[in-house]
């Protein structure tokens, strides 16, 4: 079971590493030759994921055609805004019913897709599968053997079953689920909360406004999602509370990390400009805001992130007027 991994960031290199010791192979691609190179020689990620040894069974190459030969199973994990760029420049090497896995937690900014909706539009004329792996997963702890457990959102029973296995673990546990929309859309969401809630505990605030941000962000999850065809039982699972959870919460995550230092006065281009890695929920404000203008929902902490991001608003401000709304019954 040859797989092929599309991404040499954190993520790409934990999950590329993971299959490579479990099942004696793996082949990442990486798109910075300079870095293939590097990682060829030194055994590790030196840009993103240094104190990772690697497996001596992960092949490692910036050339597509080598990554790809014989591979069963497509895995991307690549920044979402990039993934359809990827996705298109991989195809001429897919076979006809190609098993694409994506690791991408986002939603595109310029058509306002979703990953498995990219890869439908991508693969037009080919008979792909699709799986979404989601879920409350850091690559630092994954690629140290802390316990994870994910979920893998696929319609197809027979495939998810092989997705299944050949990722777990003893250490990483996939379970799946047949909600594809749901999964994706709760690992996109769950950025936009994750830097709400870094604002708010950055600003000060304590633990009461961070457990009313992720409990506030799961229903207006559930509520987009809902109106865009997804399960609201989805959004309780993995891909929903779990990664809010986690995010909200854990200082390792990156869209965290954005909120913390937009609440210390920093600017948000100084901010991104000094990430090397990337924060998803950023982009995914964007996308989402516009999906909530599109499908006619009411998303007010995402209306507030992004008037923090886009528009320069105080997030002081911001905080203020989600607790001034109009008072409401919680359902
Ligand atoms: N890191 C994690 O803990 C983690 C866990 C689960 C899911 N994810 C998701 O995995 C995806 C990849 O994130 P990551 O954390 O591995 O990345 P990263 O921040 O560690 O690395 C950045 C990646 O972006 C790539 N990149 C930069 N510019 C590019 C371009 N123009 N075209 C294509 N690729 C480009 C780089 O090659 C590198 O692979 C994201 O959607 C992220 O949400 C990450
Ligand atoms: O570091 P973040 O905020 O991109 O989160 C990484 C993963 O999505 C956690 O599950």
């Amino acid at each position: 079971m040859q797989t092929a991994i599309f991404g040499g960031g954190s993520w790409g290199t934990t999950l590329a590493n993971l299959l490579a010791r479990k099942n004696g192979s793996a082949r990442l691609w990486v798109r910075e030759k300079e870095l293939a190179s590097l990682i060829r020689t030194k055994g590790c990620n030196p840009w993103y994921l240094p104190e990772l040894e690697l497996s001596p069974n992960l092949f490692v190459s910036d050339d597509l055609a080598q990554v790809t030969e014989n591979a069963e199973y497509f895995l991307f994990v690549v920044p979402s805004q990039f993934y359809g760029g990827v996705l298109k420049t991989v195809r001429e090497h897919l076979p006809k019913k190609p098993v694409i896995i994506s690791g991408s937690k986002g939603i595109t900014l310029d058509t306002l897709q979703t990953m498995s909706e990219v890869t439908e539009d991508t693969l037009i004329g080919l008979k792909p599968v699709f799986a979404m792996l989601s879920g409350p997963s850091f690559a630092k702890e994954v690629s140290k053997g802390m316990p994870t457990a994910v979920t893998l959102g696929c319609k197809d029973k027979t495939a998810a079953r092989a997705i299944q296995d050949l990722l777990s673990t003893d250490t990483f546990r996939v379970y799946t689920n047949k909600d594809v929309r749901g999964v994706e859309l709760g690992g996109a969401f769950k950025n936009i909360i994750a830097i709400a809630s870094g604002i708010s505990d950055g600003l000060g605030f304590g633990t009461n406004a961070r457990a009313a941000l992720i409990t506030r962000g799961l229903a207006e999850m559930s509520r987009l999602g809902v109106a865009m065809g997804a399960q609201a039982q989805t959004f309780m699972g993995l891909s929903g509370m779990g990664d809010l959870v986690l995010t909200c919460t854990g200082d390792l995550s990156r869209n965290r990390q954005v909120g913390l230092k937009l609440a210390e006065g920093h600017k948000l281009l100084d901010i991104l400009g000094q990430m090397k890695m990337v924060a998803e929920g950023v982009k995914t404000t964007e996308s989402v805001h516009a999906l909530g203008s599109k499908h006619k929902v009411e998303l007010p902490i995402t209306e507030q992130v992004y008037q923090v991001l886009y528009e320069g608003k105080d997030p002081l401000t911001a905080v203020h007027e989600l607790m001034h709304r109009e008072l409401k019954s919680e359902q």
